[in-house]
């Protein structure tokens, strides 16, 4: 069956996560926030977990993508890493659920079975890799959505301080999906720089989400004047 819900147009999405460590987990918090995204224009949400994804999905009319975070031993996959994630997310609201389909652990051949689940309850699919080859695989295996989200967080994946706008780049113009431009963009400017580049959408997390990411960019940068 063909996904009848997903994302409708093009341009920011805002991530709302806060993870257990985080000072702003626990209670609405994640849901405010997603009501101030939304009002300032935000087309989707992207969230954690099943209590968020549900209260945020009350909360909006935007579309929301949902994930779970979940680490088991052994394995370097934690974005929606198994199939109970996929239900959950699915059960709790989401539009779209985001899971990893990196070529790590033999995840790409076991991504299908996650993508064809989600996409039997009519719930699009947003696949988040971290290299190119993974991109254009996860089109193949019917990814509504590529997401760069873990470029930079494999192993063998290109690390930067900056968001991956050559991998936007190339996957624009190769994949069969929308591109996701995700991780590390701090500035509007870069943000519109993504979608010159190619992506459909580009996520915001940290720079809007995370007040203690932000707060400490302030503190660095004024560090060298303390006495
Ligand atoms: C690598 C990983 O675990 N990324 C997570 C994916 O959901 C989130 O922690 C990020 O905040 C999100 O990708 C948005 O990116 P940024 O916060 O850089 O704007």
């Amino acid at each position: 069956m063909k996904p009848g819900k997903g994302l409708q147009n093009r341009g920011l999405i805002v991530s709302c996560q806060a993870l257990e460590d985080e000072p702003l987990h626990g209670g609405d918090t994640m849901t405010k926030m997603a009501i101030a995204a939304e009002l300032a224009g935000a087309v989707g949400i992207r969230a954690n977990g099943v209590h968020d994804i549900r209260s945020i999905k009350q909360a909006v009319k935007v579309p929301v993508i949902g994930l779970i975070k979940r680490h088991i031993p052994g394995s370097a996959i934690f974005i929606t890493p198994t199939l109970e994630e996929v239900h959950d997310i699915i059960a709790a609201g989401a539009d779209v659920v985001a899971l990893d389909v990196t070529d790590r652990e033999g995840r790409l051949d076991r991504a299908a079975e996650l993508i064809q689940a989600a996409h039997a309850a009519g719930v699009s699919v947003m696949a988040d890799v971290s290299t190119f080859e993974e991109g254009v695989a996860a089109a193949g295996l019917g990814a509504d959505y590529i997401g760069t989200t873990l470029s930079g967080y494999t192993p063998y994946s290109a690390k930067s301080e900056s968001p991956d706008l050559y991998l936007v780049r190339k996957l624009s113009e190769a994949a069969k999906a929308p591109i996701i431009s995700e991780g590390r963009i701090w500035t509007p400017g870069e943000a519109a720089m993504a979608m010159e580049a190619g992506a459909a959408f580009v996520v915001v997390g940290s720079a809007i989400t995370r007040p203690q990411l932000i707060a400490a960019r302030y503190a660095a940068a004024v560090h060298p004047f303390k006495v």
